[in-house]
């Protein structure tokens, strides 16, 4: 019978064993610190308590819509204190992964995005060309001109080697026509991330994986995803602060993302909130796949 986390809530001398383990907290964004713009009470303490403690926390969000500067701003005007270099999104790991990995050799590196601001800003700020995205001239109906430059090719852009799929609040037909001719013209297929709900108003939303899912089901490909739990991202975060990944651990709400992001990166522990998306009878059913090893109901729970 496969360990069931340690239940933390209400009980002091749990938490202040735990909170001694870790120097640093991976902190999700989603559904731990909030639910959109709805602060969880408590959150701004709980973090002030962290801090107090020396414990180094780092923001690590697959919300592809903001860059890391408009997250700052997000956590500055939710009264929480943080610095650019603090916080880690879907959109600067797959923009580091294009510029710094991947690598195409220009111009056919042009990419093509679905998705907002914050994906747009994170390749400017690694010097990656792209086209879609927020651009207004793709927000309206497909019309014949449409079928028949996209057909004949007229309409795309020869230097597209990449297709970059995130959250986008303003999918439509022509977007993911234009994204899936450059998929089947050899374009990489890659997602910020795969999450299949956003968490908003205490509710689910259609999430960064269910924009993806219809070129997934044109193509038949898999993305290839740069946010939680892809390694790559676990190894940029590693890369920037040097920790030691037994005295670090992932705080989440979900466990496909957050708790198997923090599990296969190796880290000293991981601990799932209930205020998001995953529920306890998930990790209680009968061989579920992931487990965490610390759960609370709140994040402010670790105030004791
Ligand atoms: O659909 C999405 O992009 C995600 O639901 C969302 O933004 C997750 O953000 P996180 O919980 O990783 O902060
Ligand atoms: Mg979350």
């Amino acid at each position: 019978m496969a360990q069931l986390p340690k239940h933390l809530s209400g009980d002091q001398t749990a938490i202040n064993e735990f909170l001694d383990k870790f120097d640093v907290f991976l902190l999700d964004c989603d559904g731990v610190l909030w639910s959109g713009d709805h602060l969880f009470p408590g959150t701004v303490e709980t973090l002030e308590l962290l801090r107090s403690k020396g414990k180094q926390v780092v923001f690590v969000t697959n919300n592809s819509t903001k860059s890391r500067a408009e997250y700052q701003k997000k956590l500055t005007s939710m009264g929480i204190p943080s610095s650019v270099d603090e916080i880690f999104g879907s959109a600067y790991s797959s923009a580091i992964y294009i510029a710094r990995i991947l690598k195409l050799p220009p111009p056919k590196n042009k990419v093509f995005v679905l998705g907002e601001s914050g994906i747009e800003t994170e390749l400017k700020s690694e010097g990656i060309e792209f086209i879609g995205g927020t651009d207004p001239a793709y927000r309206r109906d497909i019309t014949p001109e449409d079928y028949k430059g996209i057909a004949d090719g007229s309409l795309l852009d020869d230097n597209v080697g990449i297709v970059l799929a995130g959250l986008d609040f303003h999918v439509n037909y022509l977007k993911l026509s234009h994204a899936y001719h450059y998929l089947a013209r050899g374009a990489k297929f890659l997602a910020t991330n795969l999450d299949s709900t956003l968490p908003n108003n205490h509710a689910f939303f259609p999430g960064a994986g269910s924009i993806s899912i219809s070129l997934v089901n044109m193509t038949g490909q898999q993305p290839i995803a740069l946010g939680k739990p892809s390694q790559a991202m676990m190894d940029s975060i590693e890369g920037k602060f040097q920790f030691d990944r037994k005295r670090t651990c992932m705080v989440g709400d979900r466990l496909d993302t957050d708790i198997r992001f923090g599990i296969e990166g190796k880290l000293g522990g991981t601990l799932a909130v209930l205020t998001g998306v995953s529920k306890k009878d998930e990790w209680e059913a009968e061989g579920a796949p992931v487990i965490p090893a610390y759960y609370v109901e709140k994040l402010s729970d670790l105030r004791g």
